[in-house]
């Protein structure tokens, strides 16, 4: 059918396409099923929202769609119904457990950039990969798939290095002190993250507190060719672009299946042309990864992935056990990650971790002999040279390069728990701690999360403050404090850990 677009001033954070009722009704369409809209050689799928918003003869499409066409109010369009796309049916043989042959997932990768298929298709790819994986032929088949169908970015500096962590660990702002180490030392590293997954603060997230990080690849070409760094959001690049839809339904599901996150990591350091990357895979209980057995075999499979992509990989098996330094959460991440930086001190679990990745990659990059890195990487850091780099970053990134910690807005709305006993701190519950974050109100309102006061080991007496919970809403905020009271995130015990008698 011919319609004239009428473009809604609205997100839907999907390709919705307005239909008006009775034109519905005479075309058998019916709410969320796929139609395509074309305009000469502009293509584009959508679905359907059955809404008297729009008159008969009229469609309308979210401002969504704009980002892909710049289709103009009143533009003649014709709509036509578009049934199934074949690559459902390769979804429900991965979902019965098959093994998928290479064009099977192409196909379902290019219908997902497509979007030719609809959240509840993807979701159901996403949770079939979490139930039955995917084994290396599927995983190399994805990883190029996922990044063919975006841009790929062509620097000149080389060698090109990269760093990537699996995430999981609440308060990983690590790699927010690795790339300006690194690049203070003449390497090039230009770091696309993605935002939070099962985390309360991706690193995007974080930087976002003091930079812009939606950048086209152009732009990321010109700011890495003149500092040798960026920071940048993957999601926001076509880059890959596959990979921001389905990590949308992982963040949903709280949940990052190990082929698709080895593919969509290992898929923008390809569309970068990253050539020597280091994999960061923290473990320990409450993380995506429990033991250094299984680190050490998804070691192996990045670095088999690596090489299937022509890219040299290595991999760090780093301590997961608790959260990184005393901040979880986009803007607290971004105070003391920045303080770390300027000062050169901070949390032992955050200098320690960054600097050893650093001194990896000087290492991998070849300004450091081996085992050496990580004394010139925390010189570098001390020397306050890392902090002018960051500065760089940042002022190259749209942002304020004079910026201090302290001026970085965190969530008014706080409550503090206090020991309820003396003894020691004998664990602190990961997955308990992001869910308190994100209850507060992470990653969406930067200013949530909690403020850590003591780590595993340490010695506490009955009344010493235990952590700060940080909203930007009373009503969030008591959602965080219910949740803490039920999931008792820091355990603390005595030396006399139980007494049994009469038994
Ligand atoms: O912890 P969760 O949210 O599951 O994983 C996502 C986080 O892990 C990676 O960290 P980095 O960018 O290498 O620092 C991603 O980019 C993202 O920040
Ligand atoms: N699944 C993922 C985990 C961590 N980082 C990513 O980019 N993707």
């Amino acid at each position: 059918m011919k319609a004239k677009i009428r473009i809604l001033d609205m997100y839907s954070g999907r390709y919705s396409v307005f239909i008006n009722e009775k034109e519905a009704k005479k075309a058998k369409l019916h709410p969320d099923d796929l139609v395509k809209i074309e305009a000469g050689k502009k293509t584009v799928y959508g679905s359907v929202v059955v809404s008297n918003l729009v008159k008969e003869g009229e469609i309308g499409i979210s401002r969504d769609i704009l980002g892909l066409h710049s289709f103009s109010e009143g533009e003649v369009v014709t709509v036509i119904p578009s049934g199934t796309p074949e690559s459902v049916r390769y979804i429900k043989k991965k979902m019965h457990g098959g093994k998928l042959r290479k064009v099977e997932i192409e196909a379902i990768v290019k219908d997902i950039v497509d979007r030719k298929l609809r959240d509840i298709e993807i979701s159901s790819f996403v949770t079939s990969l979490e139930i039955n994986g995917l084994d290396m032929d599927e995983i190399a088949a994805l990883t190029i798939a996922m990044a063919e169908t975006g841009d790929m970015l062509d620097i000149d500096r080389k060698p090109i290095m990269d760093v990537h962590s699996i995430g999981g660990v609440p308060g990983n702002k690590t790699n927010i002190l690795v790339v300006p180490i690194v690049a203070a030392a003449g390497l090039t590293i230009p770091k696309t993250s993605s935002r939070a997954i099962t985390s309360a603060a991706g690193t995007a997230d974080v930087v976002e507190v003091f930079a812009e990080v939606s950048f086209s690849l152009d732009e990321i070409k010109r700011i890495v060719e003149k500092i040798g760094a960026c920071m940048v959001w993957g999601g926001a690049l076509n880059l890959a672009p596959a990979d921001d839809i389905t990590i949308k339904s992982e963040r949903a599901l709280s949940i990052d299946p190990t082929g698709l996150m080895l593919a969509s990591i290992m898929s923008k350091k390809y569309a970068m042309g990253s050539q020597y990357v280091l994999i960061d895979i923290p473990t320990g209980k409450g993380v995506k990864v429990e033991t250094v057995e299984q680190a050490r075999a998804l070691a192996r499979d990045f670095i088999e992935l690596g090489r299937r992509l022509g890219q040299y990989v290595e991999v760090a098996i780093t301590y997961g056990g608790q959260p990184i330094g005393h901040t979880v959460g986009p803007a607290l991440e971004a105070r003391e990650a920045l303080s770390a930086l300027m000062t050169g001190k901070g949390p032992g679990s955050l200098i320690e971790k960054a600097t050893g990745l650093a001194g990896i990659l000087l290492e991998m990059g070849g300004v450091a002999p081996t085992g050496m890195g990580k004394k010139m990487a925390r010189e570098i850091l001390e020397s306050g040279k890392a902090y002018e780099k960051m500065r760089e970053i940042i002022e190259e990134q749209g942002g304020n390069p004079d910026i201090k910690p302290e001026e970085i807005p965190i969530g008014d709305k706080t409550y503090t728990f206090t020991a309820p006993i003396s003894g020691y701190i004998t664990g602190i519950d990961n997955k308990a701690i992001t869910g308190i974050a994100r209850a507060a109100g992470a990653p969406e309102d930067k200013g949530a999360g909690i403020e850590l006061y003591v780590k595993v080991g340490e010695k506490v007496k009955e009344g010493d403050p235990l952590f700060t919970i940080r909203a930007e809403s009373e009503a969030r905020l008591d959602q965080a404090i219910v949740l803490a009271r039920r999931t008792e995130p820091i355990r603390i015990e005595g030396m006399v850990l139980q007494r049994i008698g009469n038994i």
